[in-house]
């Protein structure tokens, strides 16, 4: 039986580094939405974005707390044009009066979180979006494989992780230095004792060193999201 606990393999999503980068934004057409925090359903157009041919991407950047994820992922929302959705704010209010208090979440805690974080961005591509990038920490495998489902028979919708990688040390001065977020420095330990860092065998995930200051980060991070999406249209003319 198939349970959260199995890792799913993952077949065929090749989004690692590729060649061939382009000098301009490699999507035909960008959608036009803009980032957006919590993407509504439109009804009108719902179910109508997706199934016709033209490729899809969903960009989820993932790490522990302090590591960059909205950093890296509003720049990429900006220069992409497409809807960003953050993570935290699906957090129902009990996992955030736990993260508040110092509790780390646990499993049960996060389920409903990550399937509503992929429902989010299935209802972002169902209103003709080429692309949606959100923010999510994903730090088991087991998390990451439930919005692994998201592609499943939907050939043209591509799913894309960027792991971004750093120190416990470095993230803890980086919350410490943050002000008025409800995750405080003495959560930073149990982030990394949950998180399972993304293995070569994950090949879609693209991982990026943010030891290095976040310009270099974020423009590094735009470069792999370009290069990846460029190889994939190639791949697709052919
Ligand atoms: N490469 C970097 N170098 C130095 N500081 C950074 C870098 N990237 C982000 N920061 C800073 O670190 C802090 C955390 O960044 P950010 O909020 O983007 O992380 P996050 O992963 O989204 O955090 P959380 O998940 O806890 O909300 C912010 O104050 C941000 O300005
Ligand atoms: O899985 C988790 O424990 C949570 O998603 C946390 O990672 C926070 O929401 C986030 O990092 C904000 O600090």
């Amino acid at each position: 039986m198939l349970s959260y606990n199995t890792p799913i393999s993952v077949n065929g999503q090749n989004a690692g580094p590729a060649g061939g980068m382009s000098a301009r934004l490699p999507v035909k057409s960008l959608g036009n939405n803009g980032p957006v925090n919590g993407v509504s359903s439109n009804d009108a157009v719902s179910g109508t974005g997706r199934h016709v041919g033209k490729e899809q991407h969903i960009w989820l950047v993932t790490g522990p707390a302090g590591c960059g994820k909205s950093t890296v992922a509003k720049h990429l929302a900006d220069a992409l044009q497409w809807p960003y959705i953050e993570g935290d704010e699906y957090h129902p209010p009990a996992n955030i009066a736990k993260m508040s208090a110092g509790i780390p979440l646990t499993d049960a805690d996060r389920w409903d979180w990550l399937t509503q974080l992929r429902e989010a961005s299935i209802k972002a591509l169902d209103q003709g979006n080429d692309g949606v990038v959100l923010t999510c920490s994903a730090l088991k495998r087991k998390y990451r494989d439930v919005i692994r489902v998201a592609p499943y028979f939907t050939p043209n919708l591509h799913l894309h992780f960027i792991y971004l990688d750093a120190s416990e040390e470095i993230l803890l001065q980086r919350v410490l230095a943050r002000q008025n977020h409800y995750m405080g420095a003495n959560m930073v330990h149990s982030q990394f004792e949950a998180l399972e860092r993304p293995t070569p065998a994950e090949t879609d995930v693209i991982p990026i060193d943010v030891s290095r200051p976040a310009e270099m980060v974020m423009a590094d991070a735009l470069n792999q999201v370009l290069r990846t999406i460029d190889a994939i249209q190639k791949d697709q003319s052919q």
